[in-house]
């Protein structure tokens, strides 16, 4: 790999690349549409139920999790898309595995999201 120097604006400008590809998600991407939608309804019950801070660190990684994983498919995708756009087993194998690692996350974030809201709920 080549040696480059530290340089900040080219920090500021990666930045700039990584919101890019943000607005890029929420703007093609309906599923992360429909996750952001669920973030926010979260983030809005948790204020409701006046959660921990504990509790606060544990929905914001499931979040953060969930949409990361949903960026990274996206990704796959596209690559896909773009390697071949013609049908291919092995490409549907790859699209396959990538929609389940967002599956697990999701599953996960949910399993998350009981255990701390169903107490409240109940309560
Ligand atoms: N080139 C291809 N070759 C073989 N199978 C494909 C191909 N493209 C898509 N598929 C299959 O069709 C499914 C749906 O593909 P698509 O790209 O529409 O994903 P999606 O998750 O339904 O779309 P989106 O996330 O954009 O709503 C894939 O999971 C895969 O099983």
């Amino acid at each position: 790999m080549k040696q480059e120097y530290f340089s900040l604006k080219k920090r500021v400008r990666s930045f700039g690349y990584a919101f890019n590809g943000i607005k890029i998600l929420f703007r093609y991407e309906h599923n992360a549409r429909i996750h952001s939608c669920v973030t926010i309804l979260v983030i809005a019950a948790g204020i409701w139920f006046n959660i921990s801070i504990n509790e606060w660190i544990a929905i914001a990684l499931a979040c953060g999790i969930v949409l990361a994983a949903e960026s990274f498919n996206s990704a796959i995708e596209s690559l896909c898309d773009l390697v071949s756009p013609q049908q291919n087993p092995i490409i549907k194998k790859v699209k396959d595995l990538a929609a389940a690692a967002v599956l697990f996350t999701a599953i996960a974030a949910l399993i998350v999201g009981c255990i701390i809201f169903i107490p409240y709920i109940i309560s």
